[in-house]
């Protein structure tokens, strides 16, 4: 008898992103090699290097001791082996609770006993900037990089399930800046493609089910169903009352959207930095009459990587803050600068665009 349904969904969605990495591991093997600083054992140590094999990759899982993440750690300690690959994990302790040590070694302790090695507990200060749920994100990936990098690892994997990505596509529609926030969560991303999400494609339901029926103990995190926290609001309140409404297949239409999304918004950036160079005359100023014969969605871009260009802070950068410098070109009326974030200031002279720091 084959493993339940719910155990053989999470493998093969594991499995699938290792074989990816397998296959960019053998088409770029000095690259994946150079990223692996792991110690070669003595007896590989050949007088031609080119002639070494690398290492096995060693991909690590961030495990919060939660459902989704547990899931993930049960699939990659299954499925990591029979590919070669070296299995690991990492737990952040953010802190935030009285305990919080004693979850995250009990975490290393569950992770260890799943067969990962190596398994690491990183503790880190949550900062204050930009709201809790913010700060202690910005915590953990930097937690996270600083783990991967110290063990060479190839890729680290994370449990967002299909659901995650139907709360982040809603959190982008109300921000209202466009479809690059609708686009979610990106199945590969973080410096040279470092995050995996295997889960995008499964439910929550899944993962859960899965832990369940391989008695895998986890964690619920008291946060998850905190009322001050806007994702936990959306989780327990806003997304049943749209399932209520609009039926039952709502999380799967926003991960759809979010693919779609993601597509477009892929299409419109190379677009925008295509049109870059014609609109910047010889001194490589941007001239206003060009950038107003743009398409606005373009056009808006082309500004957004200007003002980072100059040094304003992509994070810091909002809807309002292009729709102000857009105005320069399709509402000028001889208004004054215009202040950005990281000290830039985009003003109109002439004919031109000038953005630039101070
Ligand atoms: N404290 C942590 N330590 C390590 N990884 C974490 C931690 N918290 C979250 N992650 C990673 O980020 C993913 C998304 O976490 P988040 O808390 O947003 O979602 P979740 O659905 O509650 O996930 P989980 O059920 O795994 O806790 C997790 O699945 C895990 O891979």
């Amino acid at each position: 008898m084959g493993p339940h349904p719910a155990v053989a969904a999470i493998r093969l969605a594991v499995r699938r992103v290792l074989h990816d990495l397998l296959t960019e591991h053998h088409r770029a093997p000095a690259a994946v090699a150079h990223a692996l600083p792991r110690e070669l054992p003595p007896s590989s140590r050949l007088p031609s290097s080119r002639e070494v094999p690398p290492p096995p990759p060693l991909v690590l899982v961030a495990c919060s001791g939660g459902a989704d993440s547990m899931a993930l750690a049960s699939a990659l300690a299954f499925e990591a082996p029979k590919l070669g690959i070296t299995a690991g994990g990492v737990t952040v302790d953010h802190g935030l609770q009285p305990g919080s040590d004693l979850r995250a070694a009990e975490v290393v302790q569950r992770l260890r006993e799943l067969g990962l090695d190596p398994v690491d507990s990183v503790a880190v200060t949550v900062g204050r900037n930009g709201g809790p749920e913010a700060a202690a994100r910005d915590a953990r990936y930097a937690a996270l990089d600083t783990a991967a990098e110290r063990h060479g690892a190839a890729a680290v994997l994370l449990g967002h399930t299909r659901d995650d990505q139907a709360e982040t596509v809603l959190l982008g529609l109300a921000r209202g800046s466009g479809i690059r926030s609708l686009s979610g969560m990106a199945a590969v991303s973080g410096a040279g493609g470092r995050y995996r999400r295997p889960f995008l494609g499964l439910d929550r339901q899944t993962a859960r089910k899965a832990c369940m029926v391989q008695s895998l103990p986890v964690w619920d995190d008291p946060h998850n169903a905190d009322p001050a926290y806007t994702r936990s609001r959306l989780r327990h309140e806003g997304l049943p009352a749209l399932e209520k409404a609009l039926g039952k297949g709502v999380v799967e239409a926003l991960a759809r959207t979010a693919q779609l999304s993601r597509d477009d918004a892929d299409a419109l950036d190379s677009w925008a930095s295509q049109a870059e160079a014609g609109v910047r005359d010889a001194a490589g100023l941007l001239e206003c009459a060009k950038l107003y014969a743009l398409p606005p969605a373009v056009r808006r871009r082309v500004l957004r990587r200007a003002a980072i260009e100059a040094g304003a802070p992509a994070g810091s950068l909002f809807a309002r803050h292009i729709e102000e410098i857009d105005r320069l070109i399709t509402g000028w009326r001889g208004q004054g600068a215009i202040n950005l974030p990281g000290k830039v200031v985009a003003r109109r002279q002439g004919g031109r665009l000038v953005i630039r720091q101070g």
